[in-house]
């Protein structure tokens, strides 16, 4: 029953009446077109045609920009495109699951392709029930039972097939956008410094999430309903050939031609996806942006202007993505038009064939589901198409990152054995600017020696330099010529990870903690540390003093960046951090800056116990912890200008350091 009420569904009574009134269906046919039925349809055309150009032009247009402050937000991703060969590098790793689905997908295109021919055979019957003259119906029906079980049999393997083909799709489509997202964060981890210097957070989060999640559905889609429909159209392809070639030729001669016409529209739909896709981007960089910097935002009472700026931006993503909608509208609808006149030549060509006893009403039956097969398959072609355009920008968007190579390797490179360490650090001749700022020369030919074992203070006026030494060590930079030694050694033969894992310890002047417990934020310095340890640490930076005083003492959460605590309580928490790794170069980048001078004393005593013996890089503005360094560098003109210890420096007539103490530029 369900097989003939669906063979009625698919028009078998219109038919069945096609085949009795095949004359007057002709004469319809062969009524002249008349002029104003030409000019509707020219009109029609004329409105589509110029909503598409009005499209494209829109597209074209660079959007307008409402604000300065987020103009270096606005780039285009010019490499933001994949290859067939970076796709297939994302899916070789997944093979077996693609191959799986790729199978499930294809034979469930061919039962697809057999079932029209099956249905063809039942009808061919009926119609030989109807045509009967013996009026043996009963025998006739029973011949009816192998095609309809044939029929059974398909529909059922078809539905099996289906379920597979999604399970493997997904499962495929799951691990790939895994590995294409913690391959593009580990990437990111490993980046320059310059990299994030010129990328916003906002926007790599978008890459690592939104991106990724776009191109794994448009992948599943594409591969699930892509495969099955192209597979389905070139089987039935061969099916309507089989069943008539003549209107077989008719039928698919004007493909090509709309190939073409596809492709030219899908160039300019993709390129107006990008545009969208980059448009979103900046959108939810301005509410990033927004949202880490709630306070200031507060405190400058600017709720109402980000607010407008964020909707303006994301209004100029919605009139793009409205844009593209619009865009792929008219592409579907177009391909609508055609397919549904192809139905239309089918039944008209049948009907002449049939009139003329050169086709079977079941061959026509036959011939017109394939042709529907194909008109469904196709029309979903142009739905996989826009969504394909989608994912494979989205894919280019995520690949863009994870193509680039760091310039400085971090696991690469020579560790120099623990006992044959002295912490001798030397710069000769080095000249540096920074990557985002190329024709701005920070430093220019900088000599300056850091003796192991030494405690060395940098002071200076504020820009000149100072914590740019201390990147230049950490190599987050290279120089752009001479060089940084350790121990003799130039820095970039030296292993990265062991040098700023092992080796040098950094408190920088605005600590930055991440969103978890007192104690989880210490243990970062060595997570394999005890928690004895932890708490040694603690105590020696001062820090067992407050957080004693908290209900959850060290399970408090500091909240995001350490928001929950005190500038003074943070760097405590830095500095007991630095305690626990126990590096034996240790970098201060004005680490007491924030405490008061009774908490700063409480510190430095600790500070003073874990320096012994390490060499040491101060970057203080306090006279109380420049004036105990061994040797004082001033730093100024891209330049160390003077050099030597508090009396010596204070006792050279005209020195620079002895007007920045007088004038309080190193406070008292
Ligand atoms: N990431 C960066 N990209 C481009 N330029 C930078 C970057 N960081 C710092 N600069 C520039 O490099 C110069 C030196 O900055 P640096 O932070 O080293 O100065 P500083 O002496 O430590 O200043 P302060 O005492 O105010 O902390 C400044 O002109 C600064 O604008």
């Amino acid at each position: 029953m369900a097989i003939l009420s669906k063979i009625s569904r698919i028009s078998f009574k219109s038919l069945a009446q096609n085949c009795k009134n095949s004359y007057t269906t002709l004469r319809w046919m062969q009524k002249p077109i008349s002029r104003s039925t030409i000019l509707k349809t020219w009109r029609i055309c004329g409105f589509g045609t110029g909503l598409a150009a009005i499209t494209f032009r829109k597209a074209s247009c660079a959007p307008k920009i409402s604000s300065k402050r987020i103009d270096h937000l606005r780039k285009e991703d010019q490499n933001a495109s994949m290859t067939m060969w970076e796709l297939w590098e994302l899916i070789r790793p997944f093979f077996g699951w693609f191959f799986a689905a790729v199978v499930c997908a294809i034979l469930s295109a061919y039962i697809n392709i057999q079932i029209p021919l099956c249905l063809g055979d039942l009808v061919n019957g009926i119609v030989g029930i109807i045509k009967d003259e013996t009026k043996n119906l009963r025998s006739h029906f029973e011949q009816l039972k192998p095609s309809a079980m044939h029929l059974m049999t398909m529909y059922v393997a078809q539905s099996a097939l289906t379920f597979l083909y999604i399970t493997f799709l997904t499962i495929l489509g799951e691990r790939m956008a895994t590995k294409m997202r913690s391959d593009l964060f580990a990437k990111l981890l490993h980046h320059d410094m310059a990299f994030f210097d010129s990328h916003k957070t906002g926007e790599l989060s978008a890459r690592l999430n939104v991106d990724v999640q776009e191109f794994k559905s448009s992948f599943k889609l594409c591969v699930s309903q892509g495969l099955r429909t192209f597979a389905q159209t070139i089987g039935c392809i061969g099916s309507l050939y089989f069943l008539s070639p003549t209107m077989t030729m008719y039928t698919v001669a004007v493909v090509p031609g709309i190939i073409l016409a596809g492709s030219a529209i899908g160039a300019g739909l993709r390129q107006l996806s990008r545009r969208a896709q980059a448009q979103s981007a900046t959108a939810s960089a301005v509410s990033d942006e927004a949202l880490t910097n709630m306070r200031t935002i507060r405190a400058f009472a600017m709720e109402k202007l980000e607010s407008r700026l964020f909707d303006s931006e994301l209004d100029k993503a919605r009139s793009m993505q409205e844009q593209l909608g619009i865009g792929i509208g008219i592409f579907q609808a177009g391909t609508n038009l055609f397919l549904n006149g192809m139905i239309l030549s089918v039944l008209y060509g049948g009907s002449n064939l049939i009139s003329k006893g050169e086709m079977t009403p079941g061959a026509l039956m036959s011939f017109l589901v394939s042709a529907q097969t194909i008109q469904r398959s196709l029309s979903q072609l142009s739905i996989i198409f826009g969504t394909a355009i989608k994912g494979w920008t989205a894919g280019g968007r995520v690949l863009e990152f994870s193509r680039l190579e760091p310039s400085i390797p971090i696991d690469t490179g020579v560790c120099i054995p623990y006992h044959t360490l002295w912490g001798d650090i030397k710069f000769e001749d080095v000249s540096f600017s920074y990557p985002t700022r190329p024709g701005h020369n920070v430093f220019e030919h900088l000599t300056l020696t850091i003796p192991a074992g030494q405690v060395v203070a940098l002071c200076g006026p504020s820009g000149e330099g100072k914590s740019t030494i201390t990147h230049l060590l950490e190599r987050f930079y290279e120089p752009k010529s001479g060089r940084v030694t350790l121990d003799g050694r130039d820095m970039k033969e030296l292993n990265v990870e062991w040098l700023r894992g092992q080796v040098i310890g950094l408190i920088s002047q605005e600590p930055v903690l991440f969103a978890t417990s007192v104690e989880e934020n210490i243990r970062y310095g060595r997570p394999d540390a005890t928690d004895e340890e932890v708490r040694d640490a603690a105590r020696a930076a001062h820090v067992d003093e407050f957080v004693s005083r908290f209900p959850n003492g060290y399970s408090t959460v500091v909240g995001e960046r350490g928001a929950q605590l005190s500038g003074g309580q943070k760097q405590r928490i830095a500095i007991a951090r630095a305690i626990l790794k126990n590096p034996p170069i240790l970098i201060l980048d004005e680490a007491t800056s924030a405490l008061d001078s009774q908490s700063e004393q409480l510190v430095q005593e600790a500070l003073n116990n874990v320096m012994k013996g390490r060499t040491v890089l101060v970057i203080a503005h306090r006279l109380s912890t420049i004036r105990s360094a061994q040797l004082i560098y001033v730093i100024k003109d891209k330049k160390a200008l003077e050099s030597g210890t508090h009396e010596q420096l204070m006792a050279k007539k005209g020195s620079l350091y002895r007007k920045l103490v007088e004038a309080h530029n190193v406070d008292s």
